[in-house]
Formats: C-alpha cells, structure tokens, sequence
C-alpha cells in the first residue's frame, strides 16, 4: 500500500534519513520506531508527501501522494503537534474538517463517541488535555474513512487507560483490513501494538520485517525476556562491531 524507496533527506549538513526502503501492506500495524532524532517524524512526512525527499521516492497505491484521487479518504495522517484553533469546540473542530473529507455530522458523532469525547465535543478544544488533543487527531485523521492511517506518536499525553484504547482501537482498525502506521520511540510500548516493524537509527533501518521475527532473531539477555529494547541495542551493537 506505501512503498518508499532510497529515500534520503538533508537538512543542510544533517542527513535525517538516508536512503530508505518502506514497504508496508494492508491490515498491518507497523511502527517506525527508533530514539529522538532517529528520523522518524521525517520518514512519515515525507510518506505523506508533506516534504519533499532530498533523493528517492514513495508511492501510495502505485503513486505519489499528490497524485491519489481521493487523498482525505486513502490516508488519514495524525502528526505530533498538530495545531487546533483553541476556540472552537471539539465538535467544531470536528465538523470544519469534515466538510474536506466529505463525512457527514452523523459520522462525527459517531467518531466522537469512538475516541472518547462525546461528553467533551461541547468544550473549547484550548481546555483540552494532551490527552484528549491525541483522541481528537485521530478522530480528525478518521474523518475521510481512509484505508491508511499514519499516525506520530499517538499515545503522547494518554494515560494507561488510554494506551490500552488506543491498542484496542488500533487493532481493530487494522482487522477492518486498515493499514496504521505508528512513530513512537517508546519501544516497549510499541512492542504491544505493533506487527511489523521499521527500526531507524541516525536515519538509516537497522530492521525492517515482522515484529515476532525480529525477537526470534536475537538472543534472549540473561534471565530476561526477549524485547524490542533488547533487540534495539543488540542490532545497535552489531552494527558498531561490523563499522
Ligand atoms: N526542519 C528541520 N530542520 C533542520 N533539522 C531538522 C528538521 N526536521 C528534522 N531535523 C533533524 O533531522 C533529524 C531527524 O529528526 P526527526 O524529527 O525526523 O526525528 P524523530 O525520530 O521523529 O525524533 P523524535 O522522537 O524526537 O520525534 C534530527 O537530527 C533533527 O534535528
């Protein structure tokens, strides 16, 4: 459904991302994952066409983002930092956008009450939690019903109670036969959600395939479990020996 290749950006002397390959396909949970700065926010900019690549390219459904028929109901993107104007209400808010995507009020109400904020959509959207800004986002991206959802960093601000939503809403977006693709640097918590994954480093993949995969793949560390931490430093380690 997305598929990147030799994608690279430069800001002045810093190379972000350095020719990347990303292929991600329909129904999967994928994280980017990688610490601050690894270039993941880059990655999924440029996948949504919001940034130009230094060199390379991606393709939605055979084409560049710019080029789709329909892009509010093929990808719906939910960025860290997303700016809202704080006076209108979350229904508001809501109803602004939905006029672009083409959904109707019913289906904002129904978006509403899925992401949690039918008691809140009367309020400004500048008293709003981190929290609820995060739910609002996604109601927003889900506006146009879109078949890809890009989301960065979407469990920023939630509580546990909301991570677990924010898990189980994920999941079943993804058995509706969506494709989500999640930014996160929080690699323990990304384990829990995720079913392929893309690990960046410095802008370049250390590792690109299934999440399961990739546990089997390293050793388990002394009288611990498997995890993505674990396997991070261990790929990490390989890659410095092997330099
Ligand atoms: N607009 C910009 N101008 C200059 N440098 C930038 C710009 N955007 C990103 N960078 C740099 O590119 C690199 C990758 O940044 P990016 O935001 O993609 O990382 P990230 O993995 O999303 O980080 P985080 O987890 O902190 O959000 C960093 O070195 C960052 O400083």
């Amino acid at each position: 459904m997305i598929m990147a290749r030799k994608l690279s950006r430069d800001f002045g002397d810093v190379r972000a991302v350095d020719g990347i390959d990303v292929d991600v396909h329909r129904g999967r949970i994928v994280g980017v994952l990688g610490p601050n700065g690894s270039g993941k926010s880059t990655t999924l900019r440029m996948l949504l066409g919001l940034l130009e690549p230094s060199s390379g390219g991606v393709t939605i459904h055979g084409v560049p983002y710019a080029e789709l028929e329909s892009p509010l109901t093929t990808v719906g993107a939910s960025l860290d930092g997303q700016a809202f104007a704080a006076s209108r209400t979350g229904r508001q808010h809501l109803r602004c956008w939905a006029g672009l995507a083409g959904a109707s009020p019913e289906r904002v109400e129904e978006l509403l009450e899925l992401v949690g904020l039918s008691g809140a959509a009367g309020r400004r959207v500048g008293t709003y939690s981190l929290g609820m800004k995060q739910r609002l986002s996604l109601a927003t991206a889900l506006l146009g019903d879109p078949q890809i959802l890009v989301l960065d960093e979407p469990s920023n601000g939630l509580d546990p109670e909301g991570i677990l939503w924010l898990r189980r809403t994920l999941r079943d977006l993804a058995r509706e036969g969506r494709t989500v693709v999640v930014a996160s640097h929080l690699l323990s918590e990304a384990q829990r959600m995720v079913d392929d994954v893309l690990l960046i480093r410095d802008g370049v993949v250390l590792y690109q395939g299934g999440l399961a995969e990739l546990l089997d793949s390293v050793p388990a560390p002394e009288g611990g479990e498997r995890d993505l931490e674990h396997a991070y430093l261990a790929l990490t380690r390989q890659r410095e020996v092997a330099a």
